[in-house]
């Protein structure tokens, strides 16, 4: 969040309401196999209402595939995934419908559109107007216009880019592009965010006010699943972690448990430097 944006009360999502705790994302045997190689193995993972997930693994493990698998870019070569009860077919905008957003690894925003139409867009998956409507500038077309707009406002008033509204979201620096993602997802009015490396690139000031603000949507009412490699980040911001390795699940537990397990630490011997925890003489 920029530094000079005071931060703004939380806006309403339908999510608040739901019962704390109960099985939102229920993902069952999930395996996607490419022609010989299989990079996600049957993986059984919970998300629970309220609560905040990591999703860990060296690099190849399985990560983003799984996402794609969640959110219907990918169907899966066998598994069910069920949300809030459905089972969910693998169309994207489908599962943007049922109440599943996602950012991206590598940040996909409409460079040549200013901020609030960035985050505009995202809310276009709500309103009802039809083709009729926009074409014939019908009033419920300049009515929804009107809702859709202050909502975006209010999304960027949230996430710090209150005084972005007019900027093209290419000209913003880097750590408020990924929160402009932000915006954008959670105006599709989600139960269930999933962030992919929400703070890749980020410097240690941007990437504790990343954290900051996954607390906040938490606080909302709205569920997380996140993946990150920055080890000090998930263990302080996650509730349970999953560990993938070659696409299957090695341990899932709260985030001590994982964090102190064995099997963790030697699925990144090679990559000891990802599992920094940050000691007394770490920089941040
Ligand atoms: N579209 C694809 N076609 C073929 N192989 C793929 C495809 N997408 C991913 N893979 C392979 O599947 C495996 C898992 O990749 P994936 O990107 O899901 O891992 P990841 O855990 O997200 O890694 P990273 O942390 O490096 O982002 C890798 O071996 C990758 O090369």
């Amino acid at each position: 969040m920029s530094s000079t944006e005071p931060v703004v009360d939380g806006p309403a999502f339908e999510a608040a309401a739901d019962e704390k705790g109960r099985v939102l994302l229920d993902a069952r045997a999930v395996t996607m196999r490419f022609g010989g190689l299989t990079a996600v193995n049957e993986v059984d993972l919970q998300v629970h209402t309220g609560e905040i997930m990591g999703l860990i693994g060296p690099n190849g493990a399985g990560k983003t595939t799984f996402f794609n698998c969640l959110t219907g870019l990918y169907q899966p070569t066998s598994g069910q995934v069920t949300f809030n009860g459905a089972i969910l077919p693998p169309k994207p905008r489908k599962v943007v419908k049922a109440g599943m957003a996602r950012t991206f690894q590598n940040i996909r925003l409409f460079h040549n559109m200013t901020a609030i139409e960035n985050v505009m867009v995202g809310a276009y998956s709500r309103t009802k107007t039809n083709a009729l409507d926009a074409v014939f500038r019908l009033p419920r077309h300049h009515r929804e216009e009107r809702e859709t707009r202050a909502r975006a406002q209010e999304l960027l008033d949230f996430v710090g880019l209150g005084k972005a509204t007019d900027r093209l979201s290419r000209n913003l620096p880097y750590g408020d592009q990924r929160r402009l993602e932000i915006a954008r997802a959670l105006a599709t009015e989600p139960k269930l965010l999933l962030l992919d490396e929400p703070t890749a690139g980020m410097n240690p000031q941007e990437t504790r006010q990343a954290e900051e603000l996954i607390f906040r949507i938490r606080d909302l009412g709205l569920a997380i699943l996140v993946i990150e490699h920055d080890m000090r980040f998930i263990f302080n911001l996650c509730d349970r972690v999953c560990c993938l390795v070659r696409g299957k699940v090695l341990v899932e537990g709260t985030a001590h448990e994982v964090q102190s397990d064995p099997r963790v630490i030697e699925a990144y011997i090679g990559n000891p430097e990802m599992l920094d925890l940050g000691g007394e003489d770490s920089d941040a």
